[in-house]
């Protein structure tokens, strides 16, 4: 089984993968960008370079997510695969730039992944709020230093994106306490396995 992690930035995607990994020893955490060698310099690239194109920026994304797809979760597919991001994230931060419309980046995201997209996404959602404090507690990158607005409007991206690519979705209160959200990603998994 395939499950991805997603959110906005300071969701608390990280804290629960932690979670879950001593929770499920046998499993194969992974996270985009950057699961892979060429990946981690791609997320350099994109995250903390200097890049002034958008599309770059898109298609950056897309070969991460491709060399990921082929070198890490093609090869452990009998595992469960627990990921920090996929295809979803990919969807919804291409999807506020207005580069192209959904069919397209549906196409690509199905080009880069060959159509191996997770079974299950848990999207943790965050108010305006916790949004603000969490960002206020740390330093930007490139994508952070686009501000709230932004990602809020992403964090509504995130569960239409989910929804176009046909993966069963799972949306989950962020603000909850890190223990109870565990205890929810915790109880689906075990259901599905
Ligand atoms: N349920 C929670 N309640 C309160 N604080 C939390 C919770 N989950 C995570 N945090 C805190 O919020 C901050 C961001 O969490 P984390 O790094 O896990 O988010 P993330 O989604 O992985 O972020 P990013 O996408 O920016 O890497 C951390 O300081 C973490 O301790
Ligand atoms: C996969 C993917 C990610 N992003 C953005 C989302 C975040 O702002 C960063 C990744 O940082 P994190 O610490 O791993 O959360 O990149 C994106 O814009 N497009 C994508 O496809």
């Amino acid at each position: 089984m395939y499950i991805a992690i997603e959110g906005i930035d300071t969701a608390g995607k990280s804290t629960q993968i932690e979670a879950l990994r001593s929770l499920f020893p046998d499993a194969l955490i992974t996270k985009e960008p950057g699961g892979t060698t060429v990946g981690t310099e791609i997320r350099n690239m994109v995250l903390h370079g200097n890049l002034k194109s958008k599309t770059a920026e898109l298609l950056l994304f897309l070969a991460d997510r491709a060399e990921h797809t082929e070198s890490v979760i093609l090869p452990n597919m009998n595992k469960l695969i627990i990921s920090d991001r996929s295809a979803v994230s990919g969807m919804a931060y291409a999807s506020v730039q207005n580069l192209c419309d959904e069919p397209v980046l549906v196409m690509l995201n199905r080009l880069a992944t060959g159509g191996t997209l997770p079974d299950t996404v848990f999207i943790l959602k965050l108010t305006s709020e916790e949004l603000s404090y969490r960002l206020s507690q740390k330093e930007h990158d490139v994508i952070e230093s686009r501000g709230t607005e932004y990602l809020l409007g992403i964090q509504d991206a995130l569960i239409a994106s989910a929804y176009a690519l046909g993966i069963q979705t799972v949306v989950i209160d962020a603000t909850q306490s890190i223990d109870t959200i565990t205890k929810e990603i915790t109880t689906f998994i075990k259901g599905a396995l």
